[in-house]
């Protein structure tokens, strides 16, 4: 009903709108004393103030029209009434002789009403299609503003290229105006784009300053660098995407915008001065450019839409071939292993001939708009030339003011062409850039703002009624409300089936999770009030399958450190017994260990991680199953070690299949199916004959869940 209302009151609007013209027609030869252009300024604030209210009241009630329209019809009024009087007091300025009571003569008749409000229209859908309204946009700030932006920290550099720019242009703009005036000109003929290369040769000096600026400091991709991924895992981009937005899409942003921006420039300020040099030649002609332009501006607009679309689908395609071939490499001995070499090769191949199929349409849709543009800049430039010659002929113009004014409007032509040549590929760095942004823009869900950081920790952890499911699997609980506590000074066990939920315990311990339910409590004081690096110093982890970064071990025990000495270094990796396979590599602590540390053992990887743990000398320790790939005598020995760490007064979180190594432990908790099922020392637990003891029975049997030795020790059933 309401939306009825406001589409009804709109043609009211513009039907009351025809009748006050009407009505200041007839009243015009009574007024003749008035001056015909106060009159006629007169009428269009009446018309402004009718339309204006008009409008109002549509949006008011009508809050099911379009934004686009709703946003539109302020200015739209304002544009109606305004536009007839401007373009009147211009033309009288123009040309004092004429009458202005003649030029306003064809202002109430049906067909120029009609015409002004298709005009305004047109004017309204271009203003909505080039500057489309920031608010509501659901696009992350796509934007050229916001990519300009990143430049902020170079804001005055800016500022003086600008005035080299301004300078510049002055410069170059003088000619036709030295040549009218019987003066040499810098330049014999107006100087043809470069829209090629930003810098020519010699011809190019006057925007050299700007690309060098441009090129080589002010336009910095670090600018758009994505930040790493917030820690919300499983919504994380996937590896390939993030790769492909760090690599390729910052890439395309920048080449783009340090090629084009300078032109882009250079063009816009030497249009804004020809221009105004046009608008002293002749204002009809000037105008007549002013009304053309923007239809030569909202084709390619349009056109270079769908070329925008298709190179974002291009990136995103980009993409996902990335990630196989990143996924590929990364698991190079599983594909050996499976002989599926050629397998993976087709999967890229898919993926590559999508990317090919859509860079082809791409291809076609640059062409296209390219092509577009080419045309309606070549409409624009015989338009002109028509009507400067109907001038010409009927005396309007003289010779002299043309000849200057058909130079400046060549060179103004040119430089349009140049930038709508250029904006073709801006537009393709906005479209990368959107998808920079997006992924700028994600909130990480886990909280990063916690402060505390008191001087002393105990390291008391506590676990109190927690419910936790992954994202995306709200109806498959994985903790189903799990509480424990680790004490300082006691080694706490943690066994249980595979998938029974251990992993995912510590990952919302280390917050990579938030819980659903329940509370996560370190020294009475909730985890997520805890300050991000402190937490991870005090709470240190050595996961399932530990991660070393293509660099020397050294570097990979002190990680996240800083500058750690060597001593200490050492002392750790002691303490872990893996100073001694250290040793023995001709490098010693500088051996690089390759990516993801595949040049050493699986061993040898838990041990240098177990290391880098204890390097921290954490307040709690969690191993989650980190000593499975060792060999017995390091496992002897980080077992010692942790050991003597608890008794220090450590709390120790251990989760092992083997339940040989938690005998000692004390306190054992079985969970399964994300449910604490019991609890109790390893003697307790076996003369309870419950999960625990089956659990043990399964490994004598050889069936443990997971584990490789299944031994028990003298306690053993
Ligand atoms: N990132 C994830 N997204 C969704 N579900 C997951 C994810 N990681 C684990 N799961 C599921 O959560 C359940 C518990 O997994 P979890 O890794 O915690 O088990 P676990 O007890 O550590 O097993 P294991 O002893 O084999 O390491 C499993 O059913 C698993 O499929």
């Amino acid at each position: 009903m309401k939306l009825a209302m406001a589409w009804v009151s709109l043609p009211l609007a513009v039907l009351l709108d025809f009748l006050t013209l009407r009505l200041a027609l007839l009243l015009c030869p009574p007024l003749q004393a008035w001056d015909p252009l106060a009159l006629a300024w007169g009428v269009a604030l009446a018309r402004w103030a009718l339309l204006s209210l008009s409008a109002q009241a549509a949006c008011g009630r009508g809050q099911g029209l379009p934004g686009g329209l709703r946003d539109a019809l302020l200015p739209l009024a304002a544009l109606l009434s305004l536009l007839l009087p401007s373009y009147v007091t211009l033309q009288a300025l123009a040309q004092p002789r004429a009458s202005p009571s003649e030029l306003l003569h064809g202002w109430g008749r049906g067909d120029v009403f009609g015409l002004t409000y298709g005009v305004a229209g047109l004017v309204a859908v271009l203003w909505h299609q080039l500057f489309p309204a920031g608010k509501g946009d659901p696009r992350p700030s796509a934007s050229l503003g916001r990519l300009l932006a990143c430049m902020r920290p170079d804001l005055l550099r800016f500022v003086a290229i600008a005035g080299f720019l301004v300078l510049s242009s002055l410069g170059e703009s003088g000619g036709p105006w030295l040549r009218a005036r019987g003066g040499k000109a810098p330049c014999p003929v107006p100087c043809p784009p470069e829209p090629a290369s930003p810098c020519p040769g010699a011809r190019s000096d006057r925007n050299q300053l700007c690309v060098y600026t441009l090129d080589g400091s002010l336009w910095n991709r670090s600018r758009i660098r994505p930040p790493l991924p917030p820690l919300t895992l499983p919504r994380c981009p996937r590896p390939g995407d993030i790769t492909s937005r760090v690599t390729a899409d910052t890439d395309a942003v920048s080449e783009a915008l340090s090629e084009k921006l300078n032109l882009l420039m250079w063009y816009g300020m030497r249009g804004v001065f020809l221009f105004g040099l046009m608008v002293q030649g002749s204002l009809r002609l000037a105008l007549f450019t002013a009304v053309g332009l923007p239809l030569v501006l909202l084709v390619p607009k349009l056109s270079g839409k769908f070329h925008q679309s298709l190179a974002q689908r291009v990136q995103e395609s980009l993409a996902k071939a990335n990630e196989v071939a990143v996924e590929t490499f990364q698991a190079m001995a599983t594909v050996r292993s499976f002989a599926n070499e050629e397998g993976a090769a087709r999967r890229y191949g898919l993926r590559l001939q999508e990317t090919y199929r859509l860079n082809k349409q791409e291809a076609a849709a640059y062409a296209a708009s390219m092509w577009t543009n080419s045309l309606s800049g070549l409409a624009l430039k015989v338009g002109i030339l028509y009507y400067g010659g109907r001038l010409v002929t009927a005396g309007a113009v003289s010779t002299g003011d043309l000849v200057t004014f058909v130079l400046y409007e060549m060179q103004f032509t040119t430089a349009m062409e140049v930038l709508l040549s250029v904006y073709p590929s801006v537009q393709k760095a906005v479209g990368s850039s959107e998808k920079i942004f997006e992924y700028m823009e994600r909130t990480p869900q886990i909280s990063p703002h916690g402060t505390l950081a008191p001087p002393s920790l105990r390291g008391h952890l506590q676990v109190q009624d927690v419910w936790f499911s992954y994202p995306g699997r709200d109806d498959a609980p994985v903790l189903k409300g799990v509480s424990l506590e680790l004490r300082p000074g006691e080694v706490t066990a943690l066994v249980g089936p595979s998938g029974a939920g251990k992993t995912s315990l510590v990952a919302l311990l280390e917050r990579f999770y938030e819980p659903q339910r329940g509370r996560l409590l370190l020294d009475g004081r909730d985890l997520r009030e805890y300050e991000h690096h402190y937490l991870h110093s005090k709470v240190a982890l050595v996961s399932q399958k530990p991660v070393l970064f293509a660099r020397s071990l050294h570097e990979n025990i002190a990680y996240g450190l800083g500058g750690r000495s060597r001593q200490e270094v050492m002392g750790a990796a002691r303490r872990a017994n893996a100073h001694g396979f250290i040793a023995r590599l001709s490098h010693g602590y500088d051996t690089d260990v390759g990516e993801m540390g595949g040049q050493i053992s699986g061993g040898q990887r838990q041990g240098v991680a177990i290391a880098r743990a204890l390097l921290r000398d954490p307040r709690v320790l969690i191993l989650d199953d980190a000593t499975s790939a060792l060999d017995t005598e390091s496992q002897l020995w980080v077992e010692k070690e942790i050991y003597e760490g608890a008794r220090a007064g450590r709390a120790v979180l251990l989760i092992a299949h083997r339940l040989s190594a938690v005998e000692q432990a004390d306190r054992i908790l079985v969970l399964e199916e994300g449910e604490i099922r019991e609890q109790g020392t390893h003697q307790e637990l076996l003369a309870r004959r419950g999960s625990y003891w089956r659990l043990a029975q399964k490994q004598l049997n050889g069936d443990a869940g997971g584990g490789s030795d299944g031994g028990l020790g003298a306690g053993g059933p």
